[in-house]
Formats: structure tokens, sequence, C-alpha cells
């Protein structure tokens, strides 16, 4: 359904921010995009939604191209909507008035079904009188990705949409709202650092490196086996060590603490994680992190077992 081909874009000439991008995605599916801080995330959001003249590619919904600025007097598809990090609410009206500007006036009723539908989604509604003048930063997160919704578009573009929402809600509004879209089969592409907005909800995964995809497939696929000790970065603290002469990619919780072998370690440091330790340790001259069940005795040597 969405075609990205060969896509281009500087904001200043002859410095591209990204770089012959190439990606599909189908009805109701949906992508996240990782990559580091000023990678090309935002920019590949914008570009897809309209509001950049791409220096080279295309980008089609269907047969329909979407087109920039230099094409439209207001930029972005009609059909697509984009929720940006700064949310562009009107400060001085409720919660409610601010969802419901965007949904259609001449069914009141309706208008008044759905404004309450997307409060449950977005888990406000009690907060539906409010002016969202007086709400926090996540609260109007909530509220933007809430009238983003409201006309149910064919592709949501969310830019770091939890950013600023804590975890307890973050979790819940995520399961919600990833449900909600795949209810109405609206597809949706996620910009973030946050590999849990991946791991349980993204169809795809592209990881984005200086504008250009370093690595892409499920999210699955890539957690299993990154390509890269910066694609392994976004998922977890990965080692990247030598053993036996052999460079390995290893997450914490690959390598175990056993009562013997040939691979020896020194604990340096501890770290409490709740229900495990991540213990740094010094293997080999080189650090490393391992997942243990209880903290160690710094200086103390342990054998590892690696699978
Ligand atoms: N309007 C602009 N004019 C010039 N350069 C820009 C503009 N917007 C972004 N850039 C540059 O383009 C690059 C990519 O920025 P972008 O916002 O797409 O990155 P990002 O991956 O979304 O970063 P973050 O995760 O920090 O939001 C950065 O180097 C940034 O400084």
């Amino acid at each position: 359904m969405l075609q990205v081909k060969e896509l281009t874009y500087a904001y200043q000439a002859k410095k591209p921010v990204l770089r012959n991008v190439n990606f599909n995605l189908g009805k109701g599916e949906h992508l996240c995009v990782m990559g580091e801080s000023g990678c090309g995330k935002s920019t590949l959001l914008k570009a897809v939604y309209g509001l950049l003249d791409l220096d080279k590619g295309t980008v089609f919904w269907g047969d329909q191209q979407v087109l920039g600025p230099a094409y439209h007097l207001i930029p972005g598809m009609d059909f697509f909507k984009y929720v940006a990090q700064d949310f562009e609410l009107m400060p001085f009206t409720s919660v409610a008035d601010n969802i419901a500007k965007f949904l259609p006036r001449y069914h009141p009723e309706k208008t008044k079904k759905r404004t309450k539908e997307l409060l449950e989604v977005i888990e406000m509604t009690s907060f539906a009188d409010v002016k969202v003048k007086n709400l926090s930063g996540g609260q109007q997160q909530r509220v933007a990705i809430a009238r983003a919704l409201a006309k149910e578009p064919e592709l949501l573009l969310l830019d770091e949409p939890f950013g600023q929402i804590d975890n307890l809600k973050k979790n819940s509004l995520r399961r919600i709202l990833f449900s909600f879209l795949k209810e109405k089969n609206i597809s949706c592409i996620v910009a973030t650092h946050d590999s849990d907005d991946a791991l349980s909800f993204a169809d795809k995964m592209i990881v984005l490196k200086d504008g250009k995809i370093v690595a892409e497939g499920t999210p699955q696929s890539l957690y299993n086996k990154p390509k890269s000790n910066y694609v392994g970065t976004f998922f977890d603290d990965i080692n990247e060590i030598k053993i036996n002469g052999k460079k390995v990619l290893l997450f914490p919780h690959q390598i175990k603490i056993v009562g013997n072998s040939a691979l020896k370690a020194t604990v340096l440091k501890n770290y409490f994680k709740g229900f495990y330790w991540l213990i740094e340790m010094d293997f080999q001259n080189q650090k490393i992190f391992v997942n243990s069940n209880q903290s160690i005795k710094i200086g103390v040597t342990v054998s590892l077992h690696v699978e």
C-alpha cells in the first residue's frame, strides 16, 4: 500500500539526511523506525506525510503519489495523520473539544460517541472537560494521538509517541492504541528509540543510521540476530567481544554464569535491575555485561558459558 522508493532528502545542499530509503508497508501493518538521535527518523515521517519536497525518489499510497509543499497549498496528505513531537493542540480548549474539532459537525450524536471512544483509547475520560493548557506534557501527547485518530486515517505517523508518558501509562496506552489500530486496519509508522514500541507491536522494523537503512526485518529477526552492535544496542546492552579469536555479539542474558568452564571473568560492578542484577565484568581485558539472579562480590572470578 505504502511504497517508498529511493527516498533522498537534504535540508542543506549536498548534505543528505535521508539517502535512498526503500520500504513497503501493507494496509493495517505497523512499522517501527529506530535509530540514534539525528539519524533522520522525524525527517522520514515528514517526507512520507508530504511535508518535504524530495530531492530524489517517490512515495506512493496505492496508486496515489505523495507530493510535497511545492504541489499543495496545505502540505500533508488528507488521509494520513502525523503526530509530531510538538503536539499543536488548542491550549485554551477542553480535551474533548480538541478531539471533536476533527470530527464532522453534522452528526452531533456520532461526534459525541466517537469522542468518548477516543477518550477511552487514550485513557483520559475523566479529563474530557479539562483545558489542554492545564495538562502535563504526557497528557497532551495522548490528546494529540486521539486527535490524529479522530478521522480514522489510513496511515498514522507517530513521532516518539510515548516519549513524555510515564512507564505505567505507556504500557497500557501502547496496548490499547495498537490494538485499536489493528482493529480499524489503520497502517502505522512509529519513530522511536524505545525497543518496547517495536518488540510487541510492530510487524516490521527498520533501523536507520546516518539516513540509510542499515537493518530491516521483523522485530524478532532483528533481535535474534542483530546485524551489528548498533542494531543490538536498541534492544539491550549488547556485548561485542572476541572469544577464541572470533568476534561475537551477545546480549547479557546469552552469557551464563556456570560452576566451571574455561571462560573466566572478574566481577567489576553490580547494577540492581529489579528481578535480576546486571554484572559488569572483565573478560580477557574486555568489558562485558552479564545477567545474574544475585549480586556477586567485586573481584570474584566466575566461569562463563556462552549460548
Ligand atoms: N529544519 C531543519 N533544517 C536543517 N537541518 C535539519 C532540520 N531538521 C532536522 N535537521 C537535521 O537533520 C538530521 C536528522 O534530523 P531528524 O530530526 O530527522 O532526526 P531524528 O532521528 O528524528 O532525531 P531525534 O531522535 O533526536 O528526534 C539532524 O542532523 C538534524 O540536525
